[in-house]
């Protein structure tokens, strides 16, 4: 194809999406099994033009399952979608995007070490052999004019801060044309003040008949002060819908748990006399790069302590937890554990008592094909009880599974079942289970331990680890949420360029310094 052909090609695609308002998108009776299981069962939705739609549910409940049929990633069991009134068959991504329809992940999905304007392009769904950049500069530049949010076209990803991949991921689907937007937890990696600000926008469009939105969210603050409906699912099935401004939390709650629940409430207590039990010293270390990720840290965390990093992602703290998380070797500096040098090694995690919980647990902390119950046993399959005969190895690790699926309510089909296929949610269960549910944990290093929960297992993680600094535990908890920091923590550092850049009691704690420490000012 010539480069003027393309060129119009795309620009007449761009034009017939770009003249029409968000269609009216319909989901009718919605079935979709894995094999016996059944994820979504005759589910229900519309979401009218102009609206902005939050889809709530437990972890599990089926959300991703639903708009994965929406957007043709998954072929659904039975059930139809309807675009203004029409059924249509929609195979694939692709398909989706020729009814308008586009989506946006938890987690960044442009190249790196590509430009935004690069990424933009090859955004596209034309197979396109020629591209004429000039144009394409100029066509870009110009799509930026209008858009809601700028980003700079000639920087390459890995240069853009969290919240600036987050707003580009937003503008590939409004100069796909989208008219429909698919956001899944789409805040979970932003401040809550980026948060509000990337929300604001997109609901400016949606109230400018711009754009239709279905988010899926455990965020009550964004989705009151946000969407117009939501619809929630329970177990699969559809439990309610209605009007947002007609409804309290407290209702969404119950219609997502399907019963009343109070929040439960943790006090902090003072435990014995506190004894440093971690203490960073100078550690460096490097991204994979090779850069330097980490610029030597200090910080001594104490028993029955607290002690929160907060942190926009991408200032060193992933690289920091993988140190003491012995998944990354240190350039310099040492960790000490009750006054002794510790390496990280899991005989020494063992004897000294130290649990992590990862970012990512699915790739971090988890076997992906292995089973929920080998899961849970990762930690304990060569101690006993659960490693005397090769028979009392699976019933051991069967009984213990069936116990921690209990208890920490982890929706799986079964203790068998590959971990991999279980909910973003119900992965991040399994890891808390197997790493909380050890009685005598001395230190507990946790990051981002609620990503992705349901606010019922927030709440429950939030005790727990409360619970365990009562017990006299010491707790670093590396967070990217500041309500979660400032709930938890007895002190706050911010870290900010591989260093911390601000230190406070939590009493004594300055939001608005904190926030701008985050920034980086
Ligand atoms: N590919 C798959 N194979 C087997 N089971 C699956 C698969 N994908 C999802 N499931 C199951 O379907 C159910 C619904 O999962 P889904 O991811 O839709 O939940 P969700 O509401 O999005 O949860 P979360 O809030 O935790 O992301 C879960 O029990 C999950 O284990």
């Amino acid at each position: 194809m010539t480069e003027v052909a393309d060129s119009l090609t795309h620009q007449s695609t761009n034009n017939a999406h770009a003249l029409l308002g968000p269609p009216d998108l319909e989901v009718v009776n919605m079935t979709k099994r894995f094999g016996t299981f059944t994820a979504l069962e005759n589910v229900s939705l519309k979401l009218k033009p102009g609206t902005f739609h939050a889809l709530l549910g437990e972890n599990g409940a089926g959300k991703s399952t639903l708009v994965k049929c929406i957007m043709g990633f998954y072929t659904p069991t039975s059930g139809e979608v309807l675009i203004n009134g029409q059924v249509e068959s929609i195979g694939s991504p692709r398909d989706a995007h020729t009814h308008g329809i586009g989506m946006v992940y938890q987690h960044f999905t442009s190249v790196p070490a590509m430009t935004v304007a690069e990424n933009l392009v090859l955004s596209r769904f034309d197979n396109t052999n020629l591209i004429n950049w000039k144009k394409e500069f100029e066509d870009l530049s110009a799509f930026m004019e209008t858009a809601p949010f700028k980003v700079p076209l000639d920087m390459t990803i890995a240069q853009l801060a969290a919240g600036q991949k987050q707003k580009l991921e937003i503008l590939k689907q409004l100069y796909l044309q989208s008219k429909i937007l698919i956001l899944d937890e789409p805040t979970s990696v932003l401040t809550p003040a980026e948060a509000d600000e990337v929300l604001g926008l997109i609901r400016e469009q949606v109230t400018d008949s711009k754009l239709s939105v279905l988010m899926i969210s455990h965020k009550f603050r964004e989705i009151t002060a946000f969407a117009d409906e939501i619809t929630v699912l329970r177990k699969g099935q559809f439990a309610g819908n209605g009007r947002v401004k007609e409804m309290t939390v407290s209702e969404m709650a119950e219609m997502m748990m399907g019963e009343k629940r109070e929040p439960q409430k943790v006090e902090k207590t003072l435990h014995g006399e506190p004894k440093a039990v971690l203490e960073i010293k100078d550690i460096h270390a490097n991204k994979d790069n090779g850069l330097e990720a980490v610029g030597g840290v200090n910080l001594t965390v104490h028993s029955g302590e607290v002690v929160g990093i907060a942190g926009i992602s991408g200032n060193g703290q992933r690289e920091l937890v993988e140190v003491l998380a012995g998944q990354r070797p240190a350039t310099a500096g040492e960790v000490l554990v009750d006054g002794q040098v510790y390496t990280m090694t899991r005989a020494e995690m063992f004897k000294n008592r130290v649990f992590v919980l990862p970012e990512e647990p699915l790739r971090n902390a988890c076997v992906a094909h292995m089973s929920v119950a080998e899961n849970l046993a990762l930690r304990t399959f060569d101690r006993p009880p659960q490693a005397k005969g090769i028979l009392l190895i699976f019933k051991a690790i069967r009984e213990m599974a069936v116990g921690l699926i209990s208890s920490f309510k982890i929706k799986t089909p079964s203790p068998d079942t590959p971990v991999g296929n279980l909910s973003g949610g119900n992965v991040q269960r399994t890891v808390l289970a197997r790493e909380l549910s050890e009685d005598h944990i001395k230190l507990l290093i946790a990051a981002n331990p609620c990503f992705g929960l349901d606010f019922a297992m927030v709440d429950y993680i939030h005790g727990q680890i409360l619970e365990a600094r009562n017990r006299g535990v010491a707790v670093l908890l590396v967070s990217e949420d500041l309500d979660e920091l400032l709930k938890l923590s007895d002190r706050i550092f911010v870290i900010s360029g591989g260093t911390f850049a601000y230190e406070s009691k939590i009493e004594e704690a300055d939001f608005a310094a904190i926030g701008q420490s985050m920034a980086g000012h």
